[in-house]
């Protein structure tokens, strides 16, 4: 979370936490950190933040990076997620392996190519139409775009590289 911050606040943007529903009055856009998927999702419904942020996300763009991201697609292959439906995908957790076998990696084609991305406990994502790829490591998506709300595979926040970030803002 502070991460997000710190690249928000170089990028001129001004960024504050959301523990419950009224914390997103004002906001032009929400980022949904990594984490535990599986505990975000009980604390979002707990917090009746599920729904806030599903009303939310109707005007406003997320970015969702690793459980950010799971909590974005449509279906995952854990049913104790329950996905939030802003991104057409199907999302495995965990498919890269566990925190040991965390890499960094040269992301290709697209938007955002030769970006060096930390890649922790990742998901793999299954993109559907009207999804768009915006960038793949050996092969398989890892960046996607839907409407305004992208959600990444990998962590945009660690490392100097802000293109994530700046094309999320772009589409606010
Ligand atoms: N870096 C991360 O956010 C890891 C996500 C985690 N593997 C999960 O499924 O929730």
């Amino acid at each position: 979370m502070q991460a997000h911050a710190r690249m928000l606040t170089q990028l001129g943007r001004a960024a504050r936490p959301v523990f419950r529903p009224a914390d997103l009055d004002g906001l032009a856009g929400l980022i949904l950190p990594g984490g535990e998927s599986t505990t975000l999702s009980q604390l979002l419904q707990h917090a009746g933040l599920d729904r806030a942020i599903a009303c939310f996300a109707q005007r406003h763009p997320l970015l969702g990076t690793c459980a950010g991201l799971i909590l974005m697609c449509t279906h995952t292959n854990d049913a104790r997620v329950s996905p939030l439906r802003l991104l057409t995908a199907e999302v495995d957790r965990n498919h890269y392996g566990r925190q040991r076998e965390s890499f960094i990696a040269s992301l290709e084609g697209g938007q955002f190519s030769g970006m060096r991305a930390a890649f922790i406990r990742a998901p793999a994502i299954h993109a559907r139409a009207p999804l768009e790829v915006l960038a793949t490591h050996a092969g398989r998506p890892v960046a996607v775009r839907q409407g305004r709300h992208v959600g990444c595979a990998f962590h945009p926040e660690l490392g100097r590289d802000a293109r994530v970030h700046e094309y999320w803002l772009r589409l606010a």
